[in-house]
């Protein structure tokens, strides 16, 4: 492990839809290639709309978003890519709807031939997440109870790992038994995909010193902190955004290629 891609940066902004939809605040900044990124509040804004004017539920949004997470993880490292057959995954999931979008990640993932093993140390008494635990367990997935304390050791026996342990509702210092987990994560050496936002960075600031994972899966929009990601692959995901939130949120998405649930970002 360790060599990575250098990051393609500096593609011409604007390239798709600039202009369109009104500003709705002056908050918003266009990352590379035009897309908005988000603040924090503007997320969790975009999503109350969602379910409450909208009427999505929770499990449709999080279906598809963990649909688009494996889809995305598929085209970045297809199994003939690892080493090993068949291709090991370890998921790590945290205490939100991140951690449901890597639950059904880990099912998809698992439909599409690789080996997922969970880690899900904290679990909120929820009939969604309940459910999605059976599905994954029914499925024949393994829920590790303890996580491999070592780097070393999540490098011997998976190809990559999953971040889905806090999405764009962190906030703070890092809670146990997080904290240790992500000490861990910052040295292993296999690539680590991120769902949405890599785990304990800050929404918008980032952090130089926590994980750097080789994929971020950006969804409804990227975050201010994508801007911060240095890896390989920055995807985006959870293609069901209607028209008219995206242009009252001016988020400028670009156009998802024919009826892929995926797009790769410059
Ligand atoms: N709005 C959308 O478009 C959708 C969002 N989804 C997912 O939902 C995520 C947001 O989910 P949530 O709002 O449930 O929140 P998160 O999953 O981001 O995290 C909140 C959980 O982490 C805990 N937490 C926060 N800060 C912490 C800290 N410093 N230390 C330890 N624990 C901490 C909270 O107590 C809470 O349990 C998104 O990032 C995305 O992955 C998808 O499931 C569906 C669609
Ligand atoms: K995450």
């Amino acid at each position: 492990g360790g060599g990575r891609c250098p990051v393609r940066r500096g593609s011409p902004a604007g390239s798709w839809g600039a202009g369109r939809g009104r500003s709705s605040s002056a908050m918003q900044s266009p990352g590379r290639s035009g897309v908005t990124y988000l603040s924090q509040e503007e997320a969790q804004a975009i999503d109350q709309e969602l379910f409450t004017e909208y009427k999505f539920s929770v499990d449709q949004l999080m279906e598809l978003a963990g649909l688009s997470c494996a889809t995305a993880i598929a085209k970045a490292y297809p199994p003939s890519s690892f080493t090993k057959s068949p291709p090991a995954v370890l998921i790590v999931c945290g205490p939100g709807n991140n951690g449901g979008d890597g639950l059904v990640c880990a099912r998809h993932l698992k439909m599409f031939g690789y080996e997922p093993s969970v880690h899900y140390p904290k679990r909120p008494s929820k009939a969604l997440f309940e459910g999605l635990t059976t599905q994954c367990q029914k499925m024949d997935i393994p829920f590790l109870s303890e996580f491999p304390s070592e780097a070393m050791l999540i490098d011997e026996l998976y190809g990559l790992v999953v971040d889905a342990i806090f999405g764009f509702s962190f906030k703070g210092a890092v809670r146990e038994p997080f904290g240790s987990i992500l000490g861990t994560l910052e040295q292993v050496t296999v690539p680590i995909a991120s769902i949405d936002i890599p785990s304990g960075w800050d929404v918008e600031k980032g952090s130089p010193d926590g994980i750097q994972p080789d994929m971020l899966i950006s969804l409804t929009a990227p975050k201010k902190a994508a801007q911060h990601f240095a890896g390989r692959y920055h995807f985006l995901g959870g293609r069901f955004v209607p028209m008219a939130l995206q242009q009252k949120y001016s988020l400028n998405l670009p156009p998802y290629p024919e009826t892929d649930c995926v797009l790769q970002l410059p």
